[in-house]
């Protein structure tokens, strides 16, 4: 197990917004987190980094190899941000800084990271580029001098570039067109064979449930309600909001309970 959470509860002010959520999450495995709109999968995801908005307080535990991160300090956490856990956010825009060259993004990360010879920062940032199918080239361009879809892979291509354990994927997805969210999809698939890393995928959608996921846990106004292997979530779902959520999605509904054929295998 490598991130254990276990009666986690997340609180502002007026209300408890995470309820008490245990989740685990396997070496190696796609584990995907479904929802609601509003039930707390990004505060969630959020916590394990230490991410959360300041007025918000936490109880419980995220066991991160046995290690429960909500007392690590800061400075800590920063270090292990990005080097063991890394995320991926639906605004991957927002993780460029406009004037500053895509180059001297992978630069300044390493740097943070401690990588102290310029060289070798140079040398991991192509091969970074590369390893998500993208010209080494475009380490000299600006961020808006990149379409969308290759700001996403040079974002993930950041997230990977120190081989975290886990992954973190907050609908990393969502703004990009149905095409290149499919390579973005099918990159993290690779890259999650190729380094054995977990990944935490949080998402609306379906198909990608089913076609990426081991295992998949279902939360709703703050709770989980429904955690397990997907074959089993989606062919025999035990509760009535899991049963509503694969309904909701018409075009879906009957090649989902069918006998799962995977899209790969087609
Ligand atoms: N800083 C904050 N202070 C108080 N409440 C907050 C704060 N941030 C988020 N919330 C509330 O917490 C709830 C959970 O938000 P969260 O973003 O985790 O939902 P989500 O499941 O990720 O939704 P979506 O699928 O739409 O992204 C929402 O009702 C949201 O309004």
């Amino acid at each position: 197990m490598i991130l254990s959470i276990e009666e986690l509860s997340i609180f502002s002010r007026e209300r408890t917004i995470v309820d008490s959520v245990s989740l685990a999450v396997r070496e190696g495995e796609f584990m995907a987190l479904v929802g609601q709109s509003g039930s707390g999968k990004s505060l969630l995801s959020q916590a394990i980094g230490q991410l959360l908005p300041p007025n918000l307080r936490t109880s419980g535990y995220v066991l991160f190899e046995g290690s429960n991160l909500l007392e690590w300090k800061p400075k800590e956490m920063r270090a292990l941000r990005g080097r063991d856990i890394s995320y991926i956010f639906q605004d991957y825009q927002g993780a460029f800084t406009p004037f500053r060259s895509i180059g001297g993004h992978f630069d300044e990360y390493q740097k943070v990271h401690g990588e102290k010879s310029a060289s070798v920062r140079k040398k991991r940032a192509a091969e970074a580029l590369e390893s998500v199918g993208l010209h080494p080239e475009l380490l000299r361009r600006y961020p808006f001098q990149l379409s969308g879809g290759q700001l996403q892979r040079a974002s993930i291509a950041t997230s990977l570039m120190l081989s975290p354990r886990l992954l973190i994927a907050d609908e990393a997805t969502t703004a990009l067109d149905s095409m290149s969210a499919h390579r973005v999809l099918e990159l993290l698939a690779r890259k999650q064979a190729e380094t054995g890393c977990a990944i935490l995928f949080i998402t609306h959608d379906w198909r990608h449930v089913r076609r990426y996921a081991n295992r998949l846990s279902i939360m709703k106004e703050g709770r989980i309600v429904e955690s397990g292997g997907k074959h089993r979530i989606l062919d025999h779902p035990q509760h009535e909001y899991t049963r509503q959520l694969i309904e909701a999605a018409p075009v879906l509904s009957n090649e989902l309970k069918s006998g799962l054929k995977e899209v790969g295998a087609e």
